[in-house]
């Protein structure tokens, strides 16, 4: 026969099945994802700190970068300022060694130190009287003829409401050559100061423009690669920007390229705040508003260059600096958006699918087998019984409803086993509680079922304990089997070995136990006990003459003549053939000897009735021997005794009984 492939859980309906699987692995997935959601978060969290702490580091710098890089063009002001080359020069404009020894001192300052691409000393009405040209490395002397009107230019204007040694910042901005921005773009910042203020009519400005490329392209390299930096001036236009063509606005006629145009709210909340973080989807902005060299007196450098003769009221207003992020792109670059966090992923949710599949086919194994179990013990052809560590019942199968007529309901919780028992006592609970004898599984016991109408069933019972982890007995399982057939059975296997199969009187085995019993019987010992051996005589020809059949009946006719004469105590027994015992317990010889001749005599006088309404007549010849006191012993002794007698009786001409 082909061997069946199909396993437990097959037995399930499979749409049952899948419903299951589709709730573990939805459940186990939500987990995952929760789960996962959760360290991505933390993670996120993180990464957004360090993020904040990077921007603001990088505006730490801007801030220190552009305040350094001023206060040391204001320093450097303040240092040609000094010089009496220009105190001489001014005195004497028209000297025309003063003027070469001052364009010599200038151009060798714009020589050594190469921040300036000019160097200028400009009258109070706007004309330049001095300048030093810094291109291509080298310093030039700009002949007289072709100095120019500076007259107008804001930062001759506010050059000109300086006191002595007092400096202006002008704003930094795209330089203009004769009306048009030069190009390549020079972005410049001009430090104005006014210089020998207190000698009269030869009062000027010293003008240096400062080279912003440097400072521009120092700030740009502050901000990491996934950072865009970006610098403002105080209008909101970009002096730096990652795509170049949006910086100079103002200068390059482009006026919607302001903060304002393109992100409205981050410039609303750059003009309340001065420092701030403003979000927009992924896009992190850090800002700072910074005073260019300012003199704020609530900082170290604003006091400084109030020192320097910065003079704060007249100053171009504030700058911004800007540090943006995508924090999408950040987040590419790390684990989880990695492929081997995606495979990690994908992994993960394989393991869950699998893990549903696994618990789903576990659980549907177990249930089939829970109610394969179920269905076992409640239709079990024997009687089930299960009890808890004080012996009260908690659960029964049919066939033990059905063998004690009590229902489930008044047995369970409120009979105990021994309520069960014909006798309360015979099964000793305490034993199997005990922790040192905790056998898995008691052998078979014979036990008396009690059941709801008083009768008593003999059963056989095995009882499996269950033990806990500290060994206490926790439930036990009895099975009982109803033994009341068997029992009968036995009994009556038991009687026919007892009995003699024609007379049904004991039989000479059982007459030897019965006998021995007797004999080693306590508190009798010193009664007597007599024996009387009989046999018909002349049996042999009652066979030839009548048949076998007729022979049978004479001999179960033998025992009952011979019952009518004995008491109850006394043990008739068929010792073989025609030959039977009489045990007489208590008899003395005489006594012995009065009721073998009774018996002789009565069946002597008793006709059997054969076949063929034939009367029959026996006679019996009998052997006594008495044993005044019981001595186990001697049984053997007294029954060969009796036989002696008997043969003797035989040899003195039969029907007669021997005692001596
Ligand atoms: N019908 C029948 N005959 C039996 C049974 N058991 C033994 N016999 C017969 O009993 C007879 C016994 O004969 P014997 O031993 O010669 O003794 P007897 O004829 O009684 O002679 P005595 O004992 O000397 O008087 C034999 O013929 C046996 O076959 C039995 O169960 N039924």
């Amino acid at each position: 026969m082909a061997k069946s492939s199909k396993t437990e859980f097959e037995y399930q309906p499979l749409s049952a099945y899948f419903r299951k699987f589709i709730l573990w692995s939805t459940g186990s997935l939500l987990i995952l994802f929760l789960v996962l959601g959760i360290v991505q978060r933390v993670f996120e969290s993180g990464l957004r700190e360090r993020m904040l702490v990077s921007h603001g580091h990088g505006l730490d710098m801007a801030e220190q970068l552009i305040n350094v890089e001023l206060l040391r063009a204001v320093q450097d002001a303040h240092l040609l300022a000094e010089l009496n080359d220009i105190e001489a020069f001014l005195q004497a404009p028209d000297n025309v060694e003063a003027r070469m020894a001052l364009e010599n001192t200038l151009a060798t300052f714009a020589d050594s130190y190469g921040y300036y691409d000019q160097i200028r000393l400009i009258s109070l009405d706007g004309m330049e009287m001095v300048r030093i040209n810094y291109e291509d490395s080298t310093a030039h002397v700009v002949p007289v003829s072709e100095l120019q009107d500076k007259s107008g230019r804001d930062y001759v204007t506010q050059g000109e409401q300086l006191a002595n040694e007092e400096v202006y910042i002008s704003p930094l901005e795209l330089n203009v050559e004769l009306g048009q921005v030069e190009i390549p773009y020079q972005p410049v910042i001009r430090i104005v100061e006014r210089v020998a203020a207190d000698i009269p009519n030869t009062s000027a400005l010293l003008v240096l423009n400062y080279k912003a490329n440097h400072l521009l392209n120092s700030f740009r390299s502050l901000f990491r690669e996934d950072e865009r930096g970006m610098l403002l001036n105080t209008d909101g236009y970009w002096m730096s920007n990652h795509e170049r063509e949006n910086e100079w606005g103002w200068q390059t006629e482009q006026p919607s390229l302001t903060m304002e145009d393109w992100k409205s709210p981050l410039w609303s909340a750059m003009q309340s705040n001065d420092n701030g973080l403003y979000n927009e989807g992924e896009l992190s902005f850090s800002y700072r508003r910074i005073e260019p060299a300012g003199a704020d007196e609530q900082t170290l450098d604003g006091r400084y260059a109030t020192d320097l003769g910065v003079v704060p009221s007249i100053q171009n207003g504030s700058w911004y600096a800007v540090v943006q992020t995508d924090f999408s792109s950040r987040m590419d670059g790390t684990f989880f958006r990695s492929w081997a966090g995606y495979l990690l992923v994908t992994l993960l949710v394989a393991a869950c699918l699998i893990q549903a599949f696994l618990v789903t086919r576990y659980r549907a194994t177990r249930t089939h087998f829970i109610r394969e179990m179920k269905d076992l013990y409640d239709n079990a052809p024997i009687g089930y019984l299960t009890f808890d560590a004080d012996g009260y019942v908690k659960r029964v199968n049919r066939a033990l409803v059905d063998l004690v007529g009590y229902k489930k309901q008044e047995m369970i919780g409120k009979m105990r086993l021994s309520d069960l028992l014909d006798d309360p006592g015979a099964f000793d609970l305490q034993k199997l509680k005990s922790g040192d004898q905790q056998p898995k599984r008691i052998k078979q016991r014979r036990l008396t079922i009690k059941a709801k109408n008083g009768a008593a069933i003999p059963s056989v019972c095995s009882f499996t304990p269950r033990f806990n982890g500290s060994g206490a007995l926790v439930l036990s399982r009895c099975s009982v089997q109803d033994f009341s057939e068997q029992a009968e059975l036995e009994d009556a296997l038991k009687e026919q070995a007892r009995t003699d199969p024609l007379t049904g009187v004991f039989n000479r085995r059982y007459f030897w136990e019965l006998a021995s019993q007797e004999m080693g019987k306590k508190g009798v010992e010193s009664s007597p006990v007599s024996v009387l051996l009989l046999d018909i005589d002349h049996f042999k020809q009652i066979n030839d003459t009548y048949g076998h059949t007729d022979g049978d009946t004479a001999l179960v006719s033998l025992t009952h003549i011979c019952a009518e004469k004995l008491r109850k105590s006394d043990i008739l027994a068929r010792f073989g053939g025609e030959e039977f015992v009489v045990l007489l317990p208590g008899a003395s010889k005489e006594e012995a000897l009065q009721k073998a001749e009774s018996i002789r005599e009565h069946i002597a006088n008793t006709n059997t009735r054969l076949s063929n309404d034939v009367a029959l007549q026996m006679t019996v010849s009998i052997g006594v021997a008495t044993m005044p006191k019981r001595d186990i012993d001697e049984l053997d002794e007294l029954l060969n005794l009796a036989d002696t007698r008997l043969y003797q009786a035989k040899d003195a001409g039969r029907n007669q009984v021997c005692c001596e």
